[in-house]
């Protein structure tokens, strides 16, 4: 049994329960523990997550959060500078499953965080996952 960290933007909280919920039962359908952190947007995701990393309490991580294109190209950065930061920190060993949604409307957003459609929080999930056993396969 593996515990994980799932550390939620709750900039939209309609999907962020939505991604939440799908992760949450992704894990526990195999068994594993989790705690959740809450962080004001996406690009908080990255540095909470190294954070917590330094506490030793976690095997695993899980990114939720739903970054939707405005007028300006800020979306741009919070879209893109997330997903950098967390793969610089899988390339660095972290087991970090990417469930942040970058989309251009709500209702691609809708689509993407439900359970019963695409699921991105429990894709996230199961990501997560697979790199913690991968990396415990390799080291
Ligand atoms: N526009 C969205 C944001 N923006 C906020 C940033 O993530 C960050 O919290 C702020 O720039 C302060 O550092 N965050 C999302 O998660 N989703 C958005 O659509
Ligand atoms: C992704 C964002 O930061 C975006 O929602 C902000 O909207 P705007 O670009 O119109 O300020």
């Amino acid at each position: 049994m593996a515990k994980l960290l799932l550390v939620e933007a709750r900039f939209y909280d309609e999907f962020a329960d939505a991604l939440l919920e799908g992760a949450q039962q992704a894990l526990e359908a195999q068994g594993h523990t989790h705690d959740t952190i809450t962080v004001p947007g996406a690009l908080e995701i990255p540095a909470a997550i190294a954070l917590a990393d330094q506490s030793g309490k976690y095997d695993a991580y899980v990114a939720l959060g739903t970054v939707i294109r405005g007028e300006t190209y800020h979306f741009e950065i919070v879209a893109g500078e997330s997903a950098r930061a967390i793969m610089a920190l899988t390339l660095d060993g972290l087991a970090i499953g990417n469930g942040i949604l970058t989309v251009e409307n709500e209702e691609q957003a809708r689509v993407r965080a439900r359970r019963d459609e695409k699921d991105k929080g429990g894709e996230a999930a199961k990501a997560a996952l697979a790199l913690m056993s991968l990396r415990d396969l390799y080291s």
